[in-house]
């Protein structure tokens, strides 16, 4: 496989915050708290060192796709405002030294899971790096409209890793938790495509908003926002939480729901005004922390 033509010129020696940005901490570190709230969440008593372990190795795993995606798309990040400034785009970085930082550290940390945790966990971690490297940034980004719904199942396996790493298996909750995030991949990037949706035009990426307009991309966000929304309060009446979860899973979902309706109906066009879709970008960062958090008081809480 080789990544598209991108030659940065005069690459400066790269520190380790450029290494660090290569692993998109922020966005990874909601991906690493669906996992550990997952892997919290299971009904069994998990000794402290494999949970770190586990928890360190999907933060690892995670960023390691994150460098991979960075390491592929170096001349799509280039003509994008928003990544332009990424070490590979800005030249402060080798391209060489972000595929072995990426190989080196998604091999070390599946490895490290199968060894110090289990075989299942391990399995999925090595799934999902492969699923949005292989299947989301190197197949599915530049084709089709559909590259963040197919693609974005990678985000969603993190809580069905915590909780295999927890218990050695798979069941209900962390497969309707995989849904959830599944469920809400869409609502969450095509609010935050429709008001950067020149960026992605620019770089040729086929983005929903880009390639469908933007009504068309507002009714999608609604639309998801529903079954999303059912994926996510389904776990109280099945009996598989509490209360606690039950009733925060309703309220912030009612909200989610509210603002992404708020989209769905809004004709605004100018992309400097689109508050209700920064609002639901912003708001659904927000939801995924609180719902995941919701289940671990649930757990703690009514235990
Ligand atoms: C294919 C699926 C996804 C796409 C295309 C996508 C895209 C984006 C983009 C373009 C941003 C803008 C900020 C940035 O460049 O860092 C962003 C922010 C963010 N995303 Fe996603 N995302 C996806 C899935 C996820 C998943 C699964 C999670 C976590 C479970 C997540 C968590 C976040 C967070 C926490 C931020 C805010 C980061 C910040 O504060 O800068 N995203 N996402
Ligand atoms: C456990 C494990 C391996 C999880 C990995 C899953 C994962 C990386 C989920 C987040 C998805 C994400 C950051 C999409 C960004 O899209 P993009 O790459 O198109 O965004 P960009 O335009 O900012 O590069």
């Amino acid at each position: 496989m080789s990544a598209p033509a991108f030659a940065a010129t005069h690459p400066l020696p790269a520190d380790w915050r450029d290494f660090l940005a290569l692993t998109k901490p922020r966005v990874m570190s909601l991906v690493v708290f669906t996992g550990l709230c997952a892997m919290l969440a299971a009904p069994v008593h998990v000794h402290p060192v494999i949970g770190f372990t586990a928890i360190l190795c999907i933060a690892l795993g995670a960023g390691a796709s994150g460098a991979l995606n960075q390491w592929y798309e170096a001349d799509l990040d280039a003509v994008m405002k928003r990544t332009a400034g990424r070490p590979l785009p800005a030249g402060r970085m080798d391209r060489q030294a972000a595929l072995h930082f990426g190989v080196g550290l998604g091999t070390f940390s599946v490895l490290l899971m199968g060894l110090a945790v289990n075989l299942l966990s391990a399995l999925i971690l090595a799934g999902s790096i492969l699923f949005y490297v292989l299947v989301y940034t190197v197949w599915l980004k530049r084709r089709t409209p559909q590259n963040i719904v197919i693609g974005g199942a990678a985000g969603a396996f993190p809580p069905l890793i915590g909780w295999a790493a927890a218990t050695g298996q798979v069941d209900l909750l962390p497969v309707l938790l995989f849904a959830l995030v599944f469920l809400w991949t869409p609502p969450h990037f095509w609010a935050l495509g429709l008001f950067v949706r020149t960026d992605y035009a620019a770089a040729g990426v086929p983005m929903m908003p880009v390639v469908a307009g933007n009504r068309a991309t507002r009714m999608q966000v609604f639309l998801y926002s529903v079954p999303m929304a059912v994926c996510a309060v389904a776990p109280w009446p099945l009996g598989l939480t509490g209360a606690i979860y039950g009733l925060s899973a309703a309220a912030l979902s009612l909200v989610f729901v509210g603002l992404a309706a708020r989209v769905g109906i809004s004709r605004v066009e100018d992309q400097a005004l689109m508050r209700d879709e920064r609002r639901m970008f912003a708001y659904s960062i927000l939801y995924l922390f609180a719902i995941f958090g919701a289940l671990v008081a649930d757990r703690i809480l009514l235990a």
